[in-house]
């Protein structure tokens, strides 16, 4: 294919989101019935015309699989071009094949996600990682100037879990089975250049209600005057129908061209519930259609388990894509 005939590509990084005007008067009850989208088939086999590496295109890490313990039968993923993560400065040319969609397996995509790898993916280990301080406001946060990524969600989604992976550490961030444990701004230093962020999450049903405004009022505060955060990553439990609170965060964060990528957790959970309960897979795709009215560009999006540790690598080199080129412009 012709690259000029390749639908147009997002090359914004920082700012990847163009929000339309949300619509936030969902009906839940259209939630669990989607139009099919055939491009993007979770379930097809591997392409046959596999898109191969182009030698011209910049050296790139080499697929990592350190995922030991990772659940070898993730389902492969057909993902059409242009719903893409495409980081600037990418030559995607060599990834396309006739029919318009591409393996995620290829080298070039990371693994279970729409992200393409580009030149900037390089430091991607945590050699160290340390719990710095608390914050309750914005303007207590630590003040070096280094980049961050927050991680954001609904109470018990496993976000204080997947940072515990990302640094390989039990209990760095304090997890619980009850909702509502985390409660502050907490800054993790990783490898002295950068942080992670673990933010309480929203929608906790059995908090107060002030308590629950003051915790709104707080992360979003944080969100749009933080400048040294590079991305939110914002976390949706991939055992469960879209939420209505869930895409209207998204698409919060969206109107505010707040960098955005969705973090799909709990993907091991991959017994089918009774009462039409659907797989991991399913519930991401049906979540991309539900928010593909709110972005005129997919965002870049990921599945993940903190417990086989799906995805760890994958979002460890996003993130270092993301910030080496925040470090560079
Ligand atoms: N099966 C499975 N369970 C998970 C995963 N991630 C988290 N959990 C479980 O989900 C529960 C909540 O995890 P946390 O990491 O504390 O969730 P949180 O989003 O930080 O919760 P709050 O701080 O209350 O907002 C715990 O019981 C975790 O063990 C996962 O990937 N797979
Ligand atoms: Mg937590």
């Amino acid at each position: 294919m012709i690259l000029s005939h390749l639908p147009k590509l997002q090359t914004k990084f920082l700012l990847p989101l163009k929000p339309k005007t949300p619509n936030l008067n969902f009906n839940p009850s259209i939630l669990p019935s989607f139009r099919h989208f055939p491009i993007f088939s979770l379930f097809s086999s591997l392409s046959p015309t596999l898109p191969t590496l182009n030698p011209n295109s910049p050296t790139l890490p080499q697929r990592q699989s350190i995922n030991d313990d990772e659940d070898e039968e993730q389902p492969h993923i057909e993902i059409s071009i242009e719903k893409l993560f495409v980081p600037p400065e990418t030559d995607i040319s060599s990834l396309a094949s006739g029919s318009g969609s591409v393996s995620s397996s290829s080298a070039r995509i990371l693994k279970g996600s729409n992200i393409v790898l580009s030149k900037y993916a390089s430091n991607s280990q945590v050699i160290n990682a340390e719990f710095v301080k608390s914050s309750s406001k914005t303007e207590e946060c630590p003040v070096d100037g280094l980049p961050e990524f927050a991680l954001v969600g609904r109470s018990n989604v496993g976000k204080s879990s997947l940072l515990n992976s990302l640094v390989r550490r039990k209990k760095l961030a304090l997890t619980s089975k009850k909702p509502g444990k985390t409660q502050l701004i907490n800054h993790f230093r990783i490898n002295d250049s950068w942080y992670l962020v673990d933010l309480p999450g929203y929608g906790f049903a059995a908090a107060p209600g002030e308590v629950r405004i003051e915790w709104d009022k707080f992360t979003k505060n944080y969100f749009l005057k933080r400048s040294t955060l590079v991305s939110v990553f914002l976390l949706i439990d991939a055992t469960i129908p879209a939420k209505k609170i869930d895409l209207e965060y998204a698409s919060w964060l969206g109107q505010n061209k707040i960098p955005m990528t969705l973090v799909f957790t709990k993907c091991d959970k991959r017994k089918k519930k009774k009462n039409g309960g659907k797989r991991p897979e399913e519930n991401v795709q049906d979540f991309q259609e539900l928010i593909r009215e709110f972005f005129e560009a997919a965002p870049p999006w990921i599945m993940t388990s903190s417990v086989t540790n799906q995805g760890r690598d994958e979002i460890l080199l996003h993130m270092a894509q993301l910030r080496n080129y925040w470090l560079k412009h």
